[in-house]
């Protein structure tokens, strides 16, 4: 899946971004790491986050060598929710006086699309996206992780939705989102109290699936899980992530009939060959490099 533009893609990634750092961290890994990085505003998502994330996931699409991501966090939190009191805060900048209120509410309206679609990049990337949470992971914080594929965190990591103590609906895919990872009555739980869980209660609940006792652990955890599927065959775990997704929004019936068309053309493939082969030869298969 190299493809065209792949190398324009590597080159628009080296130019960088303000309010993440994008790397690869070990050479010897096809696994590239997004790191919200505002640690002195508490990586509050800021208008440059919302426009950096969509941006770093299409171009870590188009990069072979990214089989894997990891959207980790500098500094002593994940992420303080959406940024509040910030500059160009569509959501908070007062209204123009005079000004049409179904004007101002179609601007708000294409606003907040603007944001959901930027957290919807996540899922949009091929690659699978592992979280890796420590600290505070609050509002807007959980809605980006919730676009994710794989959860983890440190023990020290807590969860909130503030958003309805802030008196707004959340609206950026916790109350869609939510549900189908952790089932209609924690969402509710959440979404409605507005109270922090621990680490330990996101893990009983299903919101991540593996809690590490630092953020040292955290970090070297994640990176050997991303590094593990970035050495599968890429094509069924873009397959795997494509199939779980639509089956998440579809019937079970709905969801086979997918599957069943996605690996009729997908099935026979050169790694499926190597797969067997490796197999029979008792050794590691070695899947094309894209
Ligand atoms: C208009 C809103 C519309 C939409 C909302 C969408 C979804 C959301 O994201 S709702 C949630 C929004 N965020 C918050 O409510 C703030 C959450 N922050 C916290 O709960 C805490 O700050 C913390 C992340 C748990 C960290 O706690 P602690 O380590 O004790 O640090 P603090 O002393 O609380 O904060 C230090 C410093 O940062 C400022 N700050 C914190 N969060 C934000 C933020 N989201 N935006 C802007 N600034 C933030 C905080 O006010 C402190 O500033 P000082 O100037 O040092 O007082």
């Amino acid at each position: 899946m190299a493809g065209a533009g792949s190398s324009d893609a590597e080159a628009e990634l080296r130019r960088g971004f303000k309010a993440l750092a994008v790397t690869r961290p070990d050479p010897a890994a096809a696994v590239y790491e997004v790191r919200l990085s505002r640690p002195a505003q508490l990586n509050a998502l800021s208008p440059d986050s919302f426009a950096e994330i969509p941006r770093a996931m299409a171009l870590l699409d188009r990069i072979p060598a990214a089989r894997a991501v990891v959207l980790s966090a500098a500094g002593p939190h994940f992420c303080a929710g959406i940024e509040l009191g910030g500059p160009g805060n569509p959501l908070t900048a007062p209204p123009a006086r005079g000004a049409d209120p179904a004007a101002m509410a179609e601007e708000l309206r294409r606003a907040i699309l603007g944001m959901q679609a930027a957290l919807t990049a996540v899922e949009l990337c091929r690659k699978p996206v592992i979280a890796a949470v420590h600290g505070a992971c609050v509002g807007g914080g959980v809605e980006l992780v919730a676009a994710c594929d794989i959860r983890c965190c440190s023990k020290d990591a807590t969860f909130v939705l503030k958003e309805v103590d802030m008196a707004i609906v959340a609206d950026l895919g916790a109350l869609q989102r939510l549900p189908r990872i952790v089932g209609y009555g924690n969402a509710a739980d959440l979404a409605l109290t507005g109270r922090r869980i621990t680490a330990a209660e996101a893990k009983e609940m299903g919101l991540v699936t593996r809690v590490f006792d630092s953020k040292q652990e955290l970090d070297a955890g994640v990176a050997k899980i991303a590094k593990e599927i970035s050495e599968k065959s890429a094509n069924a775990v873009m397959g795997t992530k494509a199939v779980l997704l639509r089956s998440r929004d579809i019937t079970v019936e709905q969801g086979l009939e997918h599957v069943a068309t996605w690996n009729s053309g997908m099935l026979r493939s050169d790694d499926l060959m190597e797969a067997i082969k490796a197999f029979m030869e008792k050794r590691k298969p070695v899947f094309s490099k894209l």
